[in-house]
């Protein structure tokens, strides 16, 4: 994996509620973690258990009724150029080619034009648009524009990719390359990435790290180290998706996801 200077997020004591027709309704409940640098970590639960609550935290749009978010020993007062956020609907500029939309976040850093197109054209390449930079985002399919999302984050150069459910709109087999795509994106630029996900197969499949939340208010129940992921990429050696699927010690993290959610087992 690519060396990495990112920063530790650490999360200490979080409570947090919303106040809903003056009552307070307990999102999240005592949340203690912290996510080391170029960690893949993968969060699963119940709907409503308060997951994008935690990564709206971090990611800065609000702050904790308690306890405190950082990063890089830093509390964390708003958005921050590290973070980058990507969401289950692209947000992409539909006025904007794919290409400068992938460039709005280092044009915006002050980075010249030259410098900004070779790093928008390094991202396009890396999630395979490198045809596409002069369509507009409506002429891509779901799957496309997502992948543009994800290069239009990693082009900002977060070090820290924030991801809720960035799949979950997708069809099967887009989503599966998708996957594939992100832990060769992982792998190569060593980013720490926080994923959301609703599915326990994508959760265990991708993280080097898995985590499950409790109903809500959301604590979190699991917190397992996967290496199927990394494993595969050890020496360069490819393992395929089935064959990494059927391992026994997969099977047994994939059931005890499911047992921590309260899902049946599958077999
Ligand atoms: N802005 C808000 N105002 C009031 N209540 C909210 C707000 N955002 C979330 N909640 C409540 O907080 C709880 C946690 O919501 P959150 O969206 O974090 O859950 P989630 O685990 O991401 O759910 P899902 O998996 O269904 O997307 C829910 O009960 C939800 O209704």
């Amino acid at each position: 994996m690519a060396e990495n200077h990112t920063a530790r997020v650490e999360l200490a004591g979080v409570r947090h509620h919303f106040t809903v027709g003056g009552a307070a309704v307990g999102a999240l409940e005592r949340v203690d973690l912290t996510l080391e640098p170029g960690e893949f970590v993968t969060l699963a639960g119940p709907s409503g258990c308060g997951k994008t609550t935690l990564l709206r935290l971090v990611a800065g749009f609000m702050a904790p009724s308690e306890g405190s978010v950082s990063v890089g020993d830093r509390p964390v007062r708003g958005p921050g150029a590290e973070r980058g956020v990507v969401f289950q609907q692209p947000t992409l500029f539909p006025w904007l080619s794919v290409r400068r939309n992938v460039e709005l976040g280092p044009k915006l850093r002050g980075v010249g034009k030259a410098a900004r197109r070779e790093v928008a054209d390094r991202y396009l390449e890396l999630v395979g648009l490198e045809a596409f930079g002069d369509h507009r985002p409506y002429e891509l399919s779901g799957g496309m524009q997502q992948r543009c999302q994800i290069a239009r984050v990693l082009a900002n150069e977060s070090d820290i990719v924030l991801m809720d459910e960035p799949f979950g709109a997708l069809d099967a087999l887009t989503r599966e390359r998708l996957q594939n795509e992100l832990l060769e994106i992982w792998r190569a630029t060593g980013r720490t990435i926080l994923f959301i996900t609703h599915s326990v197969d994508e959760a265990v499949f991708l993280g080097s790290r898995v985590l499950v939340m409790s109903p809500r208010p959301g604590r979190i129940v699991l917190d397992r180290s996967a290496v199927f992921t990394q494993g595969g990429a050890a020496d360069g050696v490819k393992v395929a998706p089935e064959e990494i699927r059927a391992l026994p010690a997969y099977r047994e993290l994939l059931e005890e996801v499911r047992a921590a959610i309260h899902l049946p087992a599958t077999a």
